[in-house]
């Protein structure tokens, strides 16, 4: 079985991967500080607690944060007795290599978006990803990654807006019934839920424009449904996305 993990800036996540569906999904604060052994006894509970059978032989890594690999290897190495794939590295092969400028570190989380969107939709994609950045990965018609934005995330956003104001509190990002607000609350969720709806579909438009075929979208991260609701933002919207890219990146690596 393959355990995928997906290290974001604020998240790290963890699925088991049995080779036909995911058994489980667990979610942790991303801290570089945390150890092997206290990833194992996290990891080790809640598989305890679900009551999966699990027997782990691959571990693949893609991480937005590149302090947390080193103790990420080392748990898999000692609790697993394997080396992992990490994203990124020379040693893990993409299905398609990315077409950016040379030199440039694209985030793995953005080329595992690319491969798992590929796989499921084809070419000719946009992959927008609601984490604690928003991003636009731009898949080309062969399935490379050929670039994309990179927009302040909504919970940065909200936060920004906190840090810097003394008069305006911390919010959770909603759905607003109205454009116009008639309390601080109202009007910051209503520049924040309607800007990003602004704020998607602009960049949207402007990607097609510039690409040079039809393109389909595709909705990730926790906030994708959420801002759905607000606009047809979307072809479709895929919680997994990630995870799924994961799979199919250790199943290329995995050939031969
Ligand atoms: N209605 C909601 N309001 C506020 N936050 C929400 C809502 N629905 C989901 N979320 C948040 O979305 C997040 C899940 O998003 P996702 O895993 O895509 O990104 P992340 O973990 O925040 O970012 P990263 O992957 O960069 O670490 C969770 O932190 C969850 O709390
Ligand atoms: C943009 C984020 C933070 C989104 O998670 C991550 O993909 C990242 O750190 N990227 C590096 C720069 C780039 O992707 O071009
Ligand atoms: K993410």
């Amino acid at each position: 079985m393959l355990l995928a993990i997906d290290c974001g800036n604020t998240n790290t996540v963890f699925s088991i991967w049995n080779g036909t569906e995911f058994l489980c999904t667990l979610r942790t604060s991303t801290h570089h500080a945390r150890t092997a052994d206290a990833y194992f006894t996290w990891y080790s509970t809640l598989v305890k607690h679900y009551g999966i059978d699990v027997d782990i032989t691959d571990v693949i890594i893609s991480s937005t944060v590149p302090r947390v690999v080193f103790n990420l290897r080392v748990f898999a190495d000692r609790f697993f007795g394997c080396r992992p794939l990490v994203v990124g590295k020379p040693e893990c092969d993409l299905p398609v290599e990315p077409r950016v400028d040379e030199g440039t570190q694209v985030g793995p989380d953005r080329l595992v978006n690319a491969a798992g969107a590929y796989d499921r939709h084809g070419g000719d994609l946009i992959v927008v990803d609601f984490g604690t950045a928003t991003t636009f990965d731009v898949v080309a018609g062969d399935g490379a990654y050929i670039g994309g934005v990179i927009a302040p995330g909504v919970n940065l956003s909200l936060e920004a807006l906190h840090t810097a104001a003394a008069a305006l509190p911390h919010i959770d990002v909603t759905m607003p019934q109205h454009v116009i607000g008639k309390n601080t609350l109202d009007c910051m969720q209503s520049g924040v839920f309607w800007g990003y709806i602004g704020l998607v579909n602009g960049i949207c438009e402007r990607i097609r424009a510039e690409h040079d075929a039809p393109m389909r979208i595709v909705g990730t991260g926790g906030l994708a449904p959420l801002f759905a609701q607000g606009d047809a933002l979307f072809d479709v919207i895929e919680d997994d996305l990630t995870m799924h890219g994961l799979t199919v990146i250790h199943a290329h690596n995995s050939k031969g």
